[in-house]
């Protein structure tokens, strides 16, 4: 159906369908693999709570939520086949936006992960960063080598919000 409305990527896995709907890894890697046999690329969320963060569980949380998810790495391609979306819990619609250090020591542990299972398609993995990116904040985390671009919820609402982010998007060089 999303493929019949022009629609390319699909997110999976967000916080709210985690919390709310009770979305366990298991389905999502379900899902994912649905995404990816109708031709669809998967942005997978994944991220922490403020209570697994407070709780120093940061590494642990991400490394099970992507233990699940890299596997499905097509390791035979040159480019991979999902991108993943790191939006910590605590970040998202608060107007609390983690600090560019912060996302970005996260990212380098993403891509190393990822780089377990190919060097090659670790580094081409795009890993966009999501939770309260604005027009002021944009090109402060677009500066982090590992952050390669946003996924935007309010400020997307907002149009002279987006366009600055936009812009901030198109001077790092990023995709957006
Ligand atoms: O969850 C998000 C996008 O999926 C992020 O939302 P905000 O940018 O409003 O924090």
């Amino acid at each position: 159906m999303l493929r019949d409305m022009g629609c390319r990527y699909v997110l999976i896995g967000h916080s709210e369908r985690r919390q709310i709907f009770a979305e366990s890894d298991a389905q999502i890697v379900q899902k994912i693999k649905a995404a990816l046999l109708s031709g669809l690329i998967p942005v997978v969320c994944v991220g922490e709570t403020e209570a697994e963060r407070a709780q120093g569980l940061t590494d642990a949380v991400l490394r099970r939520q992507l233990e699940a998810v890299l596997p499905l790495l097509n390791l035979e391609a040159s480019q991979p086949n999902l991108i993943i979306a790191y939006e910590p819990v605590w970040a998202i619609g608060t107007g609390l936006s983690a600090s560019p250090e912060q996302a970005q020591a996260v990212h380098v542990f993403i891509r190393e992960l990822a780089a377990a299972y190919s060097a090659q398609l670790a580094r081409r993995l795009l890993l966009l960063y999501g939770g309260s990116v604005k027009g002021n904040n944009a090109a402060a985390l677009f500066d982090q080598a590992d952050i390669d671009g946003a996924l935007v919820g309010g400020a997307s609402l907002q149009a002279g919000e987006f366009i600055q982010i936009c812009h901030a998007a198109e001077s790092a060089g990023r995709g957006g």
